[in-house]
């Protein structure tokens, strides 16, 4: 079991994350290679179907993270006149550090028309108000919103992949499958012991992050702390989602030193612009020879840097996608933003309303998704399952 600092390694002979612990696996824990993320909407009225189902889920989210089948049966032993407990694609392979994050959206507290459909209205966090609109959104709203999100990491996509369905294939007539995102290389690093990864554009991304290793930084930025808001969050964060197209196509034809200001950093190392270290602070006062700002006004690391935002800082945990191509000639392709938060009200809202209104940035992106989540706190035994205190 993981405790509050978080050592979400790997078992080093298993493979497998603890799946129990203060915190939730699959936030501070290395960023795994893959991601199969769904956002489910519940489409049952009775109270509680849902929370049986959610009983279920950790029951099997326990297992399928231990590297076992989601049922206790499994995917072959059972009689043959009965669909097996387990779909069976996962037989043989190892956990691949799986991890299995669960969420609670603001639709399931109370619906759009006000509705309180569960009996949770009073227990909606204020923290959980659903994020406004920014300059520049082009939402798709059957991409955004949903009432349970799941985020599955993998360091195997048929591990991820396994773990979402199965959850689905449990939760059958109680929930059904809103949007869901594949992604195939992380766009993050959460501990000082991976490397840092490139998104699309071809930067270095996940430099500056909160890391597994600066236990008082995720107190102060990551963790829902005691007072925070209702007891049944405290030990948990918030997610914000954005499926965030970038046009590569226009990118790959902007020149580098372009690119490079427009990021702040440069393409390379990964330095910010006037330095020579990956890890150097930014010197975001210093002037060139031109007397120009030496790192931009409106580049992307200064426009998102803590100074500019009254210290917002979150845990980003991203990754690339390519869903195929656009019929227009162009690949679809992006960035599946994720970043974790204490308060998203005071990180990802102040950061993106920096962002979207000046960013260069914005020429090659567009938000085509959103969404907002609740993070309960991990669960702790065998008895716990995924929002128990919330619905208790
Ligand atoms: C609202 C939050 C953010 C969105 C949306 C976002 C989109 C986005 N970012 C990149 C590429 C990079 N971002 C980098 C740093 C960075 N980005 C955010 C926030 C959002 N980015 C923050 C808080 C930071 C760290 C700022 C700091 O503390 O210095 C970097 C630099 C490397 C790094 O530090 O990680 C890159 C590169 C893309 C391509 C993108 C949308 C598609
Ligand atoms: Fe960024």
């Amino acid at each position: 079991a993981r405790h509050l600092t978080t050592d979400d390694a790997p078992d080093p002979v298993t493979g497998a994350v603890a799946f129990t612990g203060a915190h939730q696996a699959g936030i501070v824990t290395a960023a795994q290679d893959r991601l199969h993320f769904v956002a489910f909407d519940v489409v049952t009225k009775d109270r509680d179907r849902l929370v049986k189902v959610l009983k279920e889920w950790t029951a099997a989210a326990a297992r399928m993270t231990a590297g076992q089948d989601a049922g206790e049966i499994g995917a072959v032993a059972g009689i043959p006149e009965a669909p097996p407990d387990d779909t069976g694609e996962a037989i043989g392979l190892p956990p691949s550090a799986l991890t299995i994050t669960a969420g609670f959206g603001p639709t399931l507290f109370r619906a759009a028309d006000g509705q309180d459909r569960f009996g949770l209205a009073a227990r909606m966090p204020e923290a959980l108000a659903p994020l406004p609109a920014f300059t520049g959104d082009t939402l798709d709203a059957a991409l955004s919103g949903g009432d349970i999100a799941i985020q599955a990491c993998a360091n195997d996509p048929q591990v991820a992949v396994h773990a979402i369905r199965n959850l689905a294939r449990i939760g059958m007539g109680v929930v059904s499958v809103r949007w869901s995102q594949l992604g195939f290389g992380r766009t993050a690093s959460t501990s000082t012991g991976q490397a840092t990864p490139r998104n699309l554009f071809g930067f270095k991304d996940g430099t500056r992050n909160l890391k597994a290793e600066e236990p008082d930084l995720l107190r102060e930025h990551l963790w829902v702390q005691p007072g925070d808001g209702p007891d049944w969050m405290t030990g948990g964060s918030y997610l914000v989602t954005r499926k965030i197209r970038m046009l590569i196509e226009t990118w790959d034809r902007s020149p580098l030193a372009e690119q490079e200001a427009i990021m702040g950093r440069l393409k390379g190392s990964g330095a910010p612009l006037g330095r020579t270290g990956e890890f150097d602070e930014p010197d975001f006062q210093a002037v060139g020879a031109d007397g120009e700002p030496v790192i931009p006004d409106i580049a992307h690391v200064r426009l998102a840097h803590p100074d500019t935002n009254n210290g917002a800082r979150m845990l980003r945990r991203g990754y690339n996608f390519v869903d195929g191509s656009d019929g227009l000639g162009r690949l679809d392709a992006g960035l599946f933003f994720i970043a974790y938060q204490r308060d998203p009200r005071k990180a990802f809202i102040p950061v993106q309303r920096s962002l979207a209104g000046r960013d260069e940035l914005n020429e090659y992106i567009r938000h085509v998704s959103s969404g907002l989540f609740a993070c309960p706190p991990g669960v702790t035994g065998s008895g716990d399952h995924w929002g128990s205190a919330l619905f208790a």
